[in-house]
Order: structure tokens, then sequence, then C-alpha cells
């Protein structure tokens, strides 16, 4: 017999049980609005609770389970990343005031300031995605990516990878080797992507926050969009003091290891209202 001297086994079960009631509430609220035939916009539970009525002939058939799954690997894939993000993109606007500058001469450029920043403002902020891009490139929010495994022999570099084996990419390795970003590597500089065709999205391997191919990250569209709105929005709205009369160089940028690496103490800031109304 086993026992779980920290009694984790319980606590998981616990959680479990937690979570469980929450997505089967939620999928429960999808279900009656479908039957009441009330007009709603169709959303991501929607699709799947249609597929899953029009598999029921089917062998594999697409299960409240299955649903469950999916919107579990959405919220963990979800929660922590952007914010995440944020929170390092902030620390380094921080500590480089000519770069918080220029952010925000953008937006006031682009935006104004009698009103707040919408998404659809965010194709015109082109800074700003060099911002975002430079955060990624110096902090990605999984450094090691997840593990993935080869499904062949295959030589790179000189090295043989045997099918099947445990392959583990360190991108934050790759992000600050002057090899590849010069001898400035260490240094948050946006403007090196300027005129520059390199992507977050998977197609160029220098810069994969995401990863790339069919297991790269599912909700990157919509995790570049939250970055990029909610930091255009946080700089656009307020101007921002480090407590203490800290000084900016005195941030501690510390990394706290795991499978996502957040800021080892986490960023403390006043804000001060900077909008005309
Ligand atoms: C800043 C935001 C985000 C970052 C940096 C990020 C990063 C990543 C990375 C590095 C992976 C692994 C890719 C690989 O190993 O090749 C991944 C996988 C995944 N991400 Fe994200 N992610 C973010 C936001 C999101 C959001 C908002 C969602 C969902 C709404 C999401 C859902 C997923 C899912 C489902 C997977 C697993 C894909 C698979 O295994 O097939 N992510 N993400």
């Amino acid at each position: 017999m086993y026992i779980c001297a920290q009694g984790w086994t319980r606590g998981m079960k616990a959680v479990s049980k937690v979570v469980d009631e929450f997505f089967e509430k939620i999928i429960d609220e999808h279900v009656q609005d479908a039957r009441k035939q009330q007009e709603h916009h169709k959303d991501f539970i929607d699709v799947l609770l249609s597929l899953m009525d029009a598999q029921q002939e089917a062998a594999e058939q697409l299960s409240r389970s299955n649903i469950k799954a999916i919107m579990l690997d959405m919220l963990v894939g979800a929660m922590d990343t952007s914010a995440t993000a944020v929170e390092w993109a902030l620390a380094e606007l921080y500590r480089n005031p000519r770069v918080m500058k220029r952010v925000q001469q953008e937006l006031e450029t682009v935006v104004g300031l009698d009103r707040l920043v919408e998404e659809s403002d965010l194709v015109k902020l082109e800074y700003l995605e060099m911002v975002v891009k430079e955060t990624m490139r110096l902090h990605p929010v999984a450094p090691l990516l997840v593990p993935h495994e080869s499904m062949e022999d295959i030589k790179i570099n000189g090295y043989d990878i045997p099918k099947k084996s445990r392959v583990i990419v360190n991108i934050w390795a790759i992000g600050r080797d002057p090899r590849v970003w010069s001898h400035n590597a260490d240094e948050f500089y946006p403007e090196r992507f300027e005129g520059v065709d390199i992507d977050v999205r998977g197609h160029d391997f220098r810069l994969i926050p995401f990863g790339s191919g069919r297991r790269g990250c599912r909700g990157m569209q919509l995790g570049l969009t939250m970055i990029r709105l909610i930091l255009a929005q946080l700089v656009h709205c307020f101007e921002w003091k480090l407590p203490n009369g800290m000084s900016p160089h005195d941030l501690d940028m510390g990394e706290k290891f795991g499978l996502s690496v957040p800021m080892a103490n986490h960023l403390i800031a006043i804000p001060n209202y900077r909008l005309v109304s």
C-alpha cells in the first residue's frame, strides 16, 4: 500500500473536484442557453458542444470529459503566461526610461490622450510590438518550451538524435546568444527589430516564445493580443513610479525557475493617472 505522507494525493483530489465542478457549471450554462435558443455569440464551448452532438453516432466521440480536459488545457496555458510577460515588459520599461518614453510618444501620436487604447489600434503601434518581441527574447515565459519527442532518427549539427528522444529546446539561451543577436544580446534594445523580418509566430527559429509547428501554442494570437493591449493601456493611462524613491537600477530582475519563469520578486509600482479626463 502507498501512503502519501504529505497528503498531496488528497490535496490534488480536492483541487480536481473544485475545478471539475467549475467546468461542469460552465458547460451546463452553455447547454441551457443553447436549449433556450437564446441569441448569443457562439464561443469556444458552444463549438465543442455542437461537435459532441454532431458526433453522437461516430466511433470516436468527443465526450464531456474531453471538453473539460480541453478547457483545463486552455486555462492552464492562458493564466500565468500573459501576466508574466506583461510584468517582465513593465520591469524592462522601468529600467529603460528612454524606451518607456518612446512607447508613450507612439501612444500619444496614434491614440492621443483623450481616449483609451483599443484592440483596433494595436496594428499601428509598431514600436510597442518591438518592445513585446524584445521582452519575449530576453524573458521567454516558457524558457525550455515543453518537452518534445523526436519521431524519427535525425542528425542535427553533427549530433545523432535517435527516434523517441526527449528533446528540450533552450529558447532562453538562444535569446541571449551573441552569435544570434550580436554583442548587445544582453541589452534590452527593441530597435534591433526595426526593419528586420523576425516574428514570434514560429517561422523564425531565432525567436520562438510560443514554440513552433503543430505542437506550438494554441493560444498565441489571444496571448499576443492580451499582452499588447494590457501593456499599452497600462503605459498609456498611467505614469508609473517605483516605491520609496527606489531607483530603476535597484529593481530585482531575478527569475523564479519553473515550467514558466516569472519574476522572483513581483514588481511593485505606483500609478499616476495621465489621460486628459
Ligand atoms: C504570453 C502568452 C503565451 C505564451 C508565451 C505561451 C507559450 C507556449 C509555449 C512555449 C507552448 C509550448 C510550445 C512548444 O513546446 O512547442 C505553449 C503551448 C500551449 N499553449 Fe500557450 N502560451 C501563451 C498563451 C496561451 C493562451 C492564451 C492559451 C489558451 C487560450 C494557450 C494555450 C496553449 C496550449 C493549449 C498549448 C499546448 C499545445 C499542444 O501541446 O499542442 N497559451 N504555449
